[in-house]
């Protein structure tokens, strides 16, 4: 088998072109339209650039942008003052503060200050609550909606019954994509550093999620015939001899593609598709912040 590559940057285009019509019925109708505030403390590079386009797209889809750049001084008292008057600012709908914070700033503090209506990252503990709880008013982190959104294109008859196996727990990827694929009802195992042979686990998923941030950890040998197989990581790697650092996934792309019915490249998979749920999320807190019906389904 020779994998077809899941198009993210043409999902999220397409997902973009969905908000930017309904962005455009909101102000007809009601004369406002959705705003995205992000905060980025400090100079993480791939906060940088995804901050960029972030605000482009934002932007590119009718929506309002609020950058808000602080150094890296900045003290955690400054930034919570800072999301407290943004969660009473009614442009407001959606608060994104950038992770990693500096080491001085408590970044559980900082989440759970957000607006819980407002946190368009889905990281507060009112919305991981409400999404174990299976509740679908939950707002649900980025990366790991855009990976369902990927994966349910992929089964037409669905995913119910499938093995998934989510090789890391982070909060932000692993746990809340284990929690998605639960409420699809799929059989999930969620597997980490200490599991015991993880490439014989990886072999019994007809759904595999790499989310460790290990540069193509997951190699060919574990990939079951068929799976469909999606790649959080995005590692920049530098090789000798080579001006530009490349960018690679937690799969070892080229092997896991011989033997996967269809694979996420990166760049241009999961990537693309995070930055597009972070604006639907958008319109969505935005529809019900003004108790007005969001038709994006
Ligand atoms: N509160 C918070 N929420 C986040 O969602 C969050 C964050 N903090 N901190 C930083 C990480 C990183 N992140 C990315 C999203 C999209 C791309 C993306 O679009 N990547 C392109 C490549 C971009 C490139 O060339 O570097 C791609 O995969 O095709 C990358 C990185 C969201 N993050
Ligand atoms: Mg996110």
């Amino acid at each position: 088998m020779s994998a077809s590559i899941i198009d993210g940057k043409a999902a999220a285009q397409a997902l973009r072109d969905r908000l930017a019509i309904e962005v455009s019925r909101i102000d007809a109708e009601h004369s406002w339209v959705p705003g995205l505030a992000v905060v980025l403390v400090g100079e993480d590079p791939a906060s940088q650039v995804y901050v960029r386009n972030k605000g482009k797209q934002t932007a590119e889809a009718g929506m309002r942008s609020f950058e808000h750049k602080l150094p890296a001084s900045t003290s955690e008292r400054e930034l919570l003052d800072l999301v407290e008057s943004l969660n009473r600012d009614d442009a407001v709908n959606g608060i994104l503060v950038q992770l990693p914070l500096p080491e001085h700033i408590d970044a559980q503090l900082v989440i759970e200050t957000i607006d819980p209506a407002k946190d368009v990252d889905g990281f507060h503990p009112m919305n991981t609550g409400a999404l174990s709880n299976g509740d679908p008013t939950a707002l649900v982190p980025c990366t790991p909606l855009g990976c369902l959104m990927m994966l349910r294109e992929q089964f037409p008859e669905g995913i119910a019954g499938l093995n998934a196996v989510v090789v890391g727990r982070s909060n932000i990827v692993g746990k809340p994509m284990a929690q998605l694929l639960i409420a699809e009802s799929c059989t999930v195992t969620v597997a980490h550093s200490k599991t015991r042979d993880l490439p014989a686990l990886c072999r019994t998923a007809d759904i595999l999620v790499a989310a460790v941030g290990r540069p193509e950890m997951v190699r060919g040998d574990w990939v079951k015939e068929g799976a469909v197989v999606i790649d959080v990581g995005i590692n920049r790697v530098q090789l000798e001899g080579q001006e530009k650092a490349r960018l690679v996934g937690d799969v070892a792309f080229a092997e896991a593609a011989e033997r996967a019915k269809a694979i996420t490249p990166v760049p241009g998979g999961v990537g693309p598709m995070t930055i597009a749920c972070l604006l639907r999320n958008t319109v969505v807190a935005a529809c019900r912040q003004h108790r007005v019906v969001c038709e994006l389904g």
